[in-house]
């Protein structure tokens, strides 16, 4: 969440371009074609036939097979039980439906201003190092040097075919169907409502890098592999999906040098504009954690900061604008141009200048 989605100008394109230089990567063709077995199979068009090793799912266009309805509660308590049977310490905050954010971490107990609380243990965070269903397929993209954005993209639409076989399923069970996403608007609704803001542009930049990505996995990668990387899994549906999921729940850890995490449990809590606190790795106590800049009574929803974003910020990485007046960090931007034939462009330069503007 906090930070995170700011990379991905900074880390994916630059890095990714080296990917269209690698016509034939080391080891490419060395990997064995294999297919990885018992993985659902995203179809958009209406079919029932029936594979020996795959399930099929047929769903309609636009539909993912997998996580949950955005407002909903209904797989909350399975991933709960999962992650204290996989070494979440007991938490004094549980997953319910909240006013602000539709599902967040509500205090169970008093919770005191300056306590730590999660302790999310690295076991249970998903990193760009974390192990594939299908390694075969996760060789491939290290071979490749794929970056951490697309390579975690890729991983979460692989680990989500697998089903009950990941051992990401009840994680990816809880995560919402369609996260609010801007990737989500078409050019239209982009049109129509950011129509005066700087926020349009920017939204539509990052759409066509999302398309770009995939567009280049899939000439570079996912179509030498098909046995690995069907068409009807990756495809840009799924990884609009994932994209969605990584730019509003991926967290930097700036005590694990900066390293882009999806920290299930973690990514329930909602922001608020009036808290200071975020997301980082303990290594005292080797969990990822927060520390609380205020106390909680029992039934109140517990928030940390995605960082000092605007409005408009926010609604580009996670979907969603505070309430009007209560963000002290909203600001708009506006482009200033200076031409060198005004009769006072050498004073308003200086007059730029002072307040940290340039020309
Ligand atoms: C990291 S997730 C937080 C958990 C999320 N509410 C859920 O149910 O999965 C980030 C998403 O939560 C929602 N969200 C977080 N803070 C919010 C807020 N202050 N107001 C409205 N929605 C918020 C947005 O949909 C955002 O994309």
């Amino acid at each position: 969440m906090a930070e995170a989605s700011r990379t991905f100008h900074t880390i994916l394109l630059p890095s990714f371009s080296h990917l269209h230089k690698a016509q034939s990567p080391a080891g490419f063709t060395d990997f064995p074609r294999k297919r990885c077995g018992h993985r659902i199979v995203v179809h958009c068009s209406v079919s029932t036939t029936n594979d020996a090793s795959r399930t099929k799912t047929t769903v309609t266009q636009n539909m993912i097979p997998w996580g949950c309805e955005i407002d909903s509660l209904e797989n909350a308590s399975t991933l709960q039980k999962w992650l204290s049977d996989s070494g979440l310490p007991p938490q004094k905050m549980a997953i319910q439906k909240v006013d602000v954010g539709e599902r967040g971490l509500v205090a169970l107990k008093n919770i005191r201003k300056g306590e730590k609380l999660l302790f999310v243990p690295p076991s249970l965070v998903i990193t760009a190092d974390s192990k594939w269903s299908c390694p075969e397929a996760g060789e491939v993209l290290k071979q490749c040097s794929v970056p951490d954005w697309p390579l975690l993209a890729t991983y979460l639409i692989s680990e989500a075919s697998f089903e009950k076989s990941s051992r990401w399923s009840n994680y990816i069970s809880a995560l919402p169907r369609q996260p609010y996403s801007l990737l989500y608007w078409t050019r239209a609704e982009l049109d129509r409502y950011l129509e005066a803001s700087q926020i349009r542009e920017r939204a539509i930049e990052r759409i066509t890098n999302v398309i770009g990505t995939y567009n280049d996995l899939r000439l570079r990668i996912f179509s030498k592999y098909p046995d690995l990387f069907p068409e009807e899994v990756f495809n840009m549906e799924t990884f609009k999906w994932s994209f969605g999921i990584l730019f509003s729940r991926l967290v930097r850890l700036p005590s694990m040098d900066g390293r882009v995490a999806l920290v299930p449990w973690a990514d329930m809590l909602n922001h608020s504009c009036e808290v200071e606190t975020f997301l980082d790795y303990d290594k005292s106590s080797q969990g990822v954690v927060f520390t609380t800049d205020r106390q909680y009574q029992p039934g109140e929803q517990v928030f940390i900061s995605y960082g000092k974003k605007s409005n408009g910020e926010l609604l580009l990485s996670y979907g969603f604008v505070p309430r009007e007046g209560t963000n002290p960090s909203d600001s708009v931007e506006l482009p200033l141009s200076l031409k060198k034939s005004d009769k006072c462009y050498k004073e308003k330069l200086e007059a730029l200048r002072k307040y940290g503007l340039s020309a």
